[in-house]
């Protein structure tokens, strides 16, 4: 991805980062950059994520699949291990992929009863075999199948970790299995077998998305000036210093929509610690520039607007109209009509003294993909090492976990009391 920081320096945006500051700070990106790169080669937990390129196996993922050929995946996973595999396939336009990455009951039944069950590849996905969501699901979609006539387990294919539940029921059935690799939290997982099965199930080039985050591998030097994904994570760990506390982050492309819901879990929740982090804002442009827009060039001064578009893209023309009003529009084409609204919008938010990031990559297909993606896992990781917190756990979403167990008999947890102990003032 090509990076254009202008809009948030100083000179442009109240709130912006001076270039003296920045280049202050890429003593420190060099630094940082350093104990990236030797935990790539270590293998360390969390940094390991970066070496994903070299270490995913295309081939382990295609041996699982032998034999399979859906017209349909439904990935069975929550979190990291279902964003990663959407945002590939969505991007890609490999249609037929869908998740259940939420228990709501309506969702799952409307599906269900949508899927073609006897020609759909179930992709149970969870690292820990544990998750409630997912294991809950994945018995609801089983039993269906069932009911249907189908043999589940001729039409299932898991990602988990070495251990636990779900590794123990794929062994005992003899299911095709892929691994999710050591070290890599389930955020920094889609260049692995966790983001990349339902792709290659649905015929998806997934040799050519590893390719791509090989490039973003070798993009990474010690300094912000000649590391896209480092100065795109320096200027946002610098805008959240002087007060940009949320980061709305905005594609021009409808086929990046999901890789919004990606980087918002990427974002929260590795650099959510010790009172610090920017909020993800998902957006999507042109549309929420008829939404959201108002409050970023009006609202409070707290925000990175991130803007990302692909440069090319296919197109489609707008015939002529006799409407005078709209004969503008006549001859344009949608694409271009798109472009002009993403640099309208960009400078509309300079004219508001908002700091905003331009993110371009040349095109959306395989290659492009997985640079964008490793690279925008680059860049939070060095927000994190700059922040100096601990990027590659989250300790936080435990708690909530627990009390639900408790809720529901799974074991005696302090926390499901405070549930029980809730102050209530109601209005009806
Ligand atoms: O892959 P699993 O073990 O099922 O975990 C799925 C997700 O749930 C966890 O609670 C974490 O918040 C996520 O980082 C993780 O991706």
């Amino acid at each position: 991805m090509d990076v254009d920081f202008g809009n948030a320096l100083a000179s442009v945006a109240v709130t912006g980062v001076s270039e003296a500051s920045l280049e202050r700070l890429d003593r420190r990106v060099g630094r940082a950059h350093e104990r990236i790169a030797a935990g790539i080669e270590d293998r360390t937990f969390g940094y390991a994520s970066l070496a994903l390129p070299e270490e995913t196996d295309p081939t382990e993922i295609r041996t699982a699949l032998e034999g399979f050929d859906p017209e349909a995946v439904v990935t069975v996973g929550i979190g990291g291990s279902a964003l990663g595999a959407k945002t590939v396939t969505e991007a890609l336009g490999c249609a037929g992929h869908h998740t259940l990455d939420n228990v709501d009951p309506v969702e799952t039944a409307r599906l269900l009863e949508e899927l073609p069950l006897e020609s759909t590849l179930v992709n149970v996905v969870s690292r820990s075999g544990t998750t409630a969501e997912t294991l809950s699901n994945f018995l609801v979609v089983r039993e269906a199948m069932t009911e249907a006539g189908v043999e589940w387990t001729e039409r299932t294919v898991v990602t988990t970790g070495d251990s636990g539940p779900l590794r123990d029921l794929a062994d005992r059935h003899d299911l095709p299995t892929c691994s999710v690799p050591e070290g890599v939290p389930g955020r920094f997982s889609a260049l692995s077998a966790v983001g990349l099965v339902p792709a290659a199930a649905l015929g998806c080039d997934i040799e050519a998305v590893l390719e791509g985050g090989a490039e973003g591998r070798q993009s990474l030097s010690p300094s912000l000036f000649e590391t896209p994904a480092y100065a795109y994570g320096a200027v946002a760990y610098a805008l959240e210093n002087r007060g940009a506390t949320t980061n709305a982050f905005v594609p021009y492309a409808e086929a990046l929509e999901p890789l919004s819901e990606w980087f918002a879990q990427l974002w929260a929740e590795s650099l959510g610690k010790d009172g610090l982090g920017q909020t993800p804002v998902r957006a999507l442009g042109a549309t929420d520039q008829h939404s959201q827009l108002q409050l970023y060039r009006a609202g409070r001064k707290d925000k990175l607007v991130t803007l990302l578009r692909p440069r090319e893209r296919e197109d489609v023309p707008i015939p002529d109209t006799d409407v005078d009003e709209l004969s503008y529009l006549g001859g344009e084409t949608l694409g271009g009509l798109l472009d002009a609204e993403f640099e309208a919008t960009e400078a509309s938010l300079a004219a508001a003294d908002q700091p905003n990031v331009r993110l371009e990559i040349d095109r959306i297909d395989a290659e492009s993909v997985g640079q964008l993606l490793y690279e925008l896992e680059a860049a939070c990781i060095l927000v994190g090492e700059l922040s100096g917190i601990e990027t590659f756990t989250q300790p936080a979403v435990e708690w909530g976990k627990r009390a639900a167990r408790g809720l529901l008999g799974g074991g005696e947890f302090e926390e499901a009391e405070a549930v029980e102990g809730k102050t209530s003032r109601r209005v009806e």
